[in-house]
C-alpha cells in the first residue's frame, strides 16, 4: 500500500484562480460569497486550485485582520472541494507578512507565497532572499512560493539568481508565481529548480509561450471566467494540437486587448466576474475605482462573442 502524501507536500500544477475579495456595498468583506464563489469554480470552470488575497484579492488595500479572516474561511470552504489553497501574505512590513504566514499555518492553508515588498525595495536579490527566509522561518512546514510580479512592485531581480540554492536557507521553498514577461528568465529557473517545485505563469494573455518553456501551472485573474477554456488550451497543448491551443490563446488575447483599451485593471476585472458569474462580489476598495456598469457590459458583450454558448 502505498503512503499519501499529505496535501501540503502535493506538487501544485494546473490552473488556480487569483481571486477577488467580495466586498459589501458598504465595502467591508463579504465572507458570505466565499462557498458559492468555490462552488462556481469548480462546477462551472473546472478550476481546483485558488491563490487568495493576491494582487487580484487587493491584499495590499485590506487589513492584516481582514486578511486572516479571509484566509480562513477561504481554507474552511475549500475543505475537501479544492486541490490547494495558496494563501498569499506578503506584506510591506516584514512583522506583518510573518504574522499572516504564522496564521496561514494555523489554519492549515496548503501553501504561501510572498511578493518583495516594493515601499522600501529590495537592493539585490541577496537581501530579498533574506526577507523571504526570515517569513518562511515562521511557518517551516508550510510549502513556500515567491511571488515574482515586477509590473506590480518595481521589484525585478533576476529570479533564477534568487533562487541559486534557495532551499539551502528555506527548506520549504516549492516554486515561483512568475507573472513577469522575461521568458529566458523563466526558462532557466524551470531548467535549474528539483522535479518536486512548480513554476507557475502569471500572465494570462501569453500562457501558451511559457507552457512551451516548460511551465507546471498558471495563476491569473482570468481563469475565474474564462478557466474552462483555458483548461482546453492546457490540453491541446498537452496532445500536441498547438492549432488547437494557439486558437484559444488569440481568443483570449482578443478579449484581454478589448479590456485593456477600456482600462483593464482590477475594478473593472471584478465587475466583469460579477456580470459573467452572477456572485456579489461587490465593488473594489479605494483607490481602485469602481468600474462603470457599461463598461463591464461593454466587455461582457465582446466575452460573448468570442465565447459563444
Ligand atoms: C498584474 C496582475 O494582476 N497579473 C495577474 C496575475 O499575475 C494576471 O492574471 C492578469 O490580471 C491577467 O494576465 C490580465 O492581464
Ligand atoms: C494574478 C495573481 O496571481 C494575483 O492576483 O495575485
Amino acid at each position: 500500500m502505498s503512503i499519501m502524501a499529505p496535501a501540503a507536500d502535493k506538487k501544485l500544477t494546473g490552473l488556480v484562480a487569483a481571486t477577488f475579495t467580495p466586498i459589501t456595498s458598504q465595502g467591508e468583506i463579504n465572507l458570505s460569497v466565499i462557498g458559492p464563489y468555490i462552488d462556481y469554480l469548480k462546477e462551472k470552470q473546472g478550476v481546483n486550485n485558488v491563490f487568495v488575497n493576491g494582487t487580484t484579492g487587493e491584499s495590499m488595500s485590506l487589513s492584516v485582520e481582514e486578511r486572516k479572516l479571509l484566509a480562513e474561511e477561504w481554507c474552511r470552504k475549500a475543505k475537501g472541494k479544492m486541490d490547494q489553497v495558496i494563501v498569499h501574505v506578503g506584506c510591506l512590513s516584514l512583522k506583518d507578512t510573518q504574522e499572516l504566514a504564522h496564521h496561514a499555518a494555523q489554519i492549515e492553508a496548503d501553501g504561501i507565497a510572498v511578493i518583495a515588498p516594493s515601499f522600501f525595495k529590495p537592493s539585490s536579490a541577496d537581501v530579498l532572499r533574506t526577507f523571504l527566509q526570515e517569513v518562511a522561518s515562521t511557518a517551516p512546514t508550510l510549502p513556500f512560493y515567491y511571488y515574482h510580479v515586477p509590473s506590480v512592485t518595481g521589484v525585478n531581480v533576476n529570479v533564477r539568481e534568487l533562487i541559486e540554492g534557495i532551499e539551502k536557507v528555506i527548506p520549504s521553498f516549492r516554486g515561483v508565481k512568475f507573472s513577469g514577461s522575461d521568458l529566458m528568465d523563466l526558462g532557466q529557473c524551470i531548467s535549474y529548480i528539483p522535479p518536486h517545485w512548480s513554476v507557475l505563469y502569471g500572465i494570462d494573455e501569453q500562457l501558451l509561450g511559457a507552457l512551451v518553456m516548460g511551465v507546471h501551472g498558471a495563476v491569473g485573474s482570468t481563469y475565474n471566467y474564462v478557466g474552462c477554456h483555458v483548461n482546453k488550451l492546457i490540453s491541446a497543448f498537452e496532445t500536441g494540437d498547438l492549432v488547437q491551443a494557439r486558437t484559444i490563446q488569440f481568443k483570449i488575447q482578443e478579449l484581454v486587448s478589448f479590456a485593456i483599451k477600456l482600462g483593464f485593471d482590477v475594478g473593472v476585472n471584478k465587475q466583469l466576474m460579477n456580470e459573467l458569474s452572477g456572485l456579489d462580489l461587490g465593488p473594489p476598495r479605494l483607490p481602485v475605482m469602481t468600474c462603470p456598469a457599461a463598461r463591464a457590459l461593454a466587455i461582457k458583450q465582446k466575452y460573448d462573442s468570442i465565447f459563444p454558448e
